[in-house]
C-alpha cells in the first residue's frame, strides 16, 4: 500500500506577527518544519512527503531546510493563497499510484509517530479519518456580541491533524469543493460536504497548531519536557 503525506507549510502566519513565515521561526536552534518533516521522513510507512511552501518561501525552504538535512523523501510544491488550494496543490503531485495521504500541518511539530500510524491504520478501514481531542472549555456560539447557543460540549471535538484519508476519495472532495467554490478551514469538512461518514480518532493536546507568539512559549516548554518523535 503507498503512502504519501501532504505537509501544509505555505501560510504567511500573520496571527503570529513575524516577518518570517512561522513554519520557519527557530525552535532551539532548527525551524519548526524541521521538527514535522524529521517526524515523517523517520516513518518508514510514509513513501513521499509533499512539502506545499508558499511562492516566496520556496528558495527558503530549500537553503534552510531541505539542503542543510538532506530529507530523502520531500518533494517541493508550490502552495496557493488558502490552505485548502495548498493541500489541492500538494494532491495534485502525489504519485497516482497513491493509496492513502496523510494531510499534516507544518507547524503541528509535537505529533507523535502512534497518532500518524492510528490515522493510515483508521483510514484502511474508514476511508477518512480526523485527528481530534474533547473540547475543555465551554463553547458559545456568538453572534453579534451575543450568546446564541451552547453546544452540549460532550459532543465537541476541536479537530487537528493529520487527517488522513483514502487518496482518490480526499482528490474527489476537493474536486468538487473548488467547482462549487466552497472553502472550508480543514479537510474533512470537504469529505463531509460530500455526505460520507468521517471517523474521529484520539489526537493529544501537546499537538498543537503554532499560530500566535504564545505557542512559542509552549513550544519551547514542550521540548523541554521532550514531546515530540523527531530527530533531535
Ligand atoms: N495558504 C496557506 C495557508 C496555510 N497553510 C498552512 O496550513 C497550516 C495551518 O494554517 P495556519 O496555522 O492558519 O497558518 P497560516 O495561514 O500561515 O496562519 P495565519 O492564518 O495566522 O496567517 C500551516 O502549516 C500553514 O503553513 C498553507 O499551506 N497554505
Ligand atoms: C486544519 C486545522 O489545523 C484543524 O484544526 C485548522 O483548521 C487549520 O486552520 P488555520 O486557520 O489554517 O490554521
Amino acid at each position: 500500500m503507498k503512502i504519501a503525506a501532504v505537509i501544509a507549510a505555505g501560510g504567511r502566519g500573520r496571527r503570529m506577527n513575524s516577518t518570517l513565515s512561522k513554519q520557519f521561526l527557530m525552535l532551539k536552534g532548527r525551524p519548526i518544519l524541521y521538527y514535522t518533516l524529521s517526524t515523517f521522513e523517520t516513518l518508514a510507512e510514509i513513501e513521499e512527503i509533499i512539502l506545499v511552501v508558499g511562492p516566496s518561501d520556496i528558495v527558503h525552504a530549500e537553503r534552510e531546510i531541505l539542503i542543510p538535512y538532506r530529507f530523502k523523501k520531500v518533494k517541493l510544491v508550490e502552495g496557493g493563497q488558502e490552505r485548502q488550494d495548498s493541500v489541492y496543490n500538494g494532491l495534485r503531485s502525489c504519485s497516482p499510484q497513491t493509496d492513502i495521504v496523510v494531510i499534516h500541518d507544518g507547524v503541528r511539530p509535537f505529533v507523535t509517530k502512534k497518532i500518524i500510524i492510528d490515522s493510515i491504520e483508521a483510514a484502511k478501514k474508514y476511508r477518512a479519518v480526523g485527528v481530534g481531542v474533547p473540547v475543555k472549555d465551554t463553547i458559545k456560539v456568538v453572534d453579534k456580541g451575543v450568546i446564541i447557543n451552547t453546544p452540549d460540549r460532550k459532543t465537541l471535538w476541536a479537530i487537528q491533524t493529520p487527517q488522513t484519508f483514502e487518496y482518490k476519495l480526499i482528490l474527489r472532495a476537493h474536486e468538487e469543493a473548488r467547482n462549487s467554490g466552497f472553502y472550508g478551514t480543514d479537510d474533512t469538512v470537504l469529505v463531509e460536504r460530500l455526505g460520507f461518514p468521517v471517523r474521529m480518532i484520539e489526537g493529544a493536546y501537546e499537538n498543537i497548531k503554532i499560530t500566535t507568539p504564545e505557542d512559542m512559549i509552549v513550544a519551547e516548554a514542550f521540548m523541554d519536557m521532550g514531546y515530540g518523535d523527531f530527530k533531535r
